[in-house]
């Protein structure tokens, strides 16, 4: 989030810790192993491609150059980091540290929810809806009175930047809580997708979106996803810091007393930070005598250890397009997934979800409604479409183009492949896509096809922040006003219809008592008038330019 007038966005993750006893803490981590026979079939792929090479006998037992991944986080987890107050209700929460944000949630005994998992509310049997609104709640409250330091938030109006495919009733939840509880002046909402065609000034594009926790992949043409080009799948950046974090162990490249634990935040963040600095596609000899100096936490002490450069780093970022290792550790919890924490999380099943609209006549029901339609839906081989199925992501994006029926729009595409969220910064990614389209598209005969672009960086805008600049052009754009769903109009807060009562008031010839049986005869007709298209729901389905 940040104030349409930045630069940039200020992102901090969505997750909020209570402070609770400590058995109450929940922790099962995901066992990593059972990857291990689908990375070593990928270790043999890329050595028979030639892009992995055994290490030059020259290079061993060289001195290694350290490098320093990120020492900031840690420094943060020990509370050195100096944090801002809130001027708020939250401020009492805050003080005492019953309620924490960011990096304090791993400096004590805290219960971390996460909010919202893969684009959706994580809905379980102990956090229900009310639970969720409210932890969103604390934490836009803590990102505008921490981060944007916004004093009174009556005079912003908002705009919400939400996933192409959502559940109605978790976005008018949303809505209602921007509007009612906090106090916006407005609201506009938007797809993400749409909002980094924008953001790129892209007409006509296909958006691949590497997130998190998702993969989400459209045409948009003019500012309309293009029906049936939609792949959206429950994977994402954070699986290669899982990937890597096995490889780093099973390889011995770091050091044996540190054990690297897939439900500590800490690790997983270290190996978030180690994936942006070291892995890419494609073997690099200069790097061999590199040393990664990461921290991790143990018994509340900061412990600093070395990973070793290491194959490992290629791996893992193969596994966007060797895509076994994700559905091996998915295969555990093949309906359900567990978030860092080990609490289960099921994907809910929403009849006013938009799916249906997006996929072309695929209900999300189907799959996501019982194990059984699932199960089924994953042997008749439709995997394309199973969120919980991954796919090599050059097979997703071809899907998604080859579902467009004109061919000049289909070339148009190929041509403008729009790579926005932070795993398309991953080095080699543009390369190595480009390739392997180029191939795939040869293979299903769209001859039309000559030539592949993949864009990244658009005039100085980076692929993690493409949603956010298109969001902020919005409140540029000419028709601005007549944008916004003011907070009196989605409450139902209605001024009584003005024209009528001027004239009554300008056609005022003196007679007091014919003016008072007008207006008593105004107001019951004010009040009996159906005016529902002038506020809530039916008023923002009015003011949204996409399919709700
Ligand atoms: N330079 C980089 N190289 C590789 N990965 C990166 C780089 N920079 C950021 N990332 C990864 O991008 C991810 C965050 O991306 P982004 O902010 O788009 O996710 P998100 O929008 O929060 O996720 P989701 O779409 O699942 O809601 C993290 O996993 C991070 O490690």
């Amino acid at each position: 989030m940040n104030k349409a007038s930045e630069m940039l966005p200020k992102k901090f993750r969505n997750l909020i810790g209570y402070k609770v006893q400590s058995q109450q803490k929940q922790s099962q981590s995901t066992d990593l192993t059972v990857i291990d026979e689908s990375l070593l079939i990928l270790e043999q792929k890329l050595i028979q491609k030639c892009a992995l090479k055994a290490q030059p006998k020259s290079m061993r037992g060289k001195p290694r150059a350290k490098i320093e991944v990120d020492l900031r986080n840690i420094r943060g987890f020990l509370g050195k980091k100096e944090q801002k107050q809130p001027e708020c209700i939250l401020a009492q929460m805050m003080e005492d540290k019953s309620v924490v944000f960011e990096d304090d949630i791993f400096t004590g005994d805290y219960l971390v929810r996460q909010p919202i998992k893969h684009g959706f509310f994580n809905l379980t049997d102990g956090y229900n809806m009310q639970d969720v609104i409210e932890d969103l709640y604390k934490l836009t409250l803590y990102g505008l009175s921490c981060k944007l330091e916004v004093k009174n938030v009556s005079d912003y109006y908002c705009i919400l930047v939400i996933p192409d495919i959502f559940q109605r009733v978790q976005v008018k939840m949303l809505v209602d809580m921007i509007i009612r509880q906090l106090g916006f002046k407005g609201i506009y909402l938007h797809l993400e997708s749409v909002l980094s065609s924008f953001g790129a000034n892209l007409q006509q594009c296909c958006v691949v979106d590497i997130g998190y926790e998702k993969i989400n992949i459209t045409c948009v043409d003019d500012g309309v996803i293009l029906p049936g080009t939609y792949v959206r799948k429950n994977f994402g950046s954070k699986d290669i810091d899982l990937v890597l974090m096995r490889q780093v162990t099973k390889r011995n490249a770091c050091d044996q007393a540190v054990q690297l634990q897939s439900n500590n935040y800490g690790d997983l963040l270290q190996m978030e930070k180690l994936k942006e600095k070291a892995c890419q596609l494609t073997q690099k000899e200069d790097k061999l005598n590199y040393n990664y100096e990461l921290h991790c936490l143990r018994n509340q002490k900061e412990k600093r250890f070395f990973v070793q450069h290491n194959d490992g780093l290629y791996i893992s970022a193969n596994t966007l397009f060797e895509s076994e290792p994700f559905n091996e550790i998915r295969k555990q919890d093949m309906h359900e997934c567990f978030d860092f924490t080990g609490r289960l999380f099921e994907m809910q099943y929403d009849p006013e979800d938009n799916f249906e609209e997006l996929s072309g006549g695929i209900q999300l029901c189907w799959y996501w409604g019982s194990k059984e339609k699932e199960q089924q839906y994953f042997i008749e081989g439709n995997q394309m479409l199973n969120p919980n199925y991954m796919i090599p992501l050059d097979h997703m994006i071809a899907y998604s183009i080859a579902q467009v029926q004109d061919p000049e729009i289909r070339q148009k595409l190929a041509n403008n492949i729009l790579f926005t969220g932070g795993g398309a910064h991953l080095i080699d990614l543009v390369d190595e896509v480009e390739a392997l389209l180029i191939e795939k598209f040869q293979v299903m005969e769209l001859n039309e096809i000559e030539r592949v672009e993949v864009k990244t960086i658009i005039r100085d805008v980076r692929p993690i922040n493409m949603a956010w600049v298109g969001a902020t052009v919005l409140p540029k754009t000419e028709s601005v006003s007549e944008l916004w769903i003011t907070g009196s109009r989605w409450l139902g807060n209605l001024e009584p219809q003005k024209d009528e009562l001027e004239d009554m008031i300008n056609q005022f010839d003196g007679d007091v008592q014919q003016l008072e049986k007008k207006l008593i005869a105004f107001a019951k007709k004010d009040k009996e008038k159906d005016r529902s298209c002038e506020y809530g729901l039916k008023h923002l389905k009015e003011k949204i330019p996409f399919i709700w």
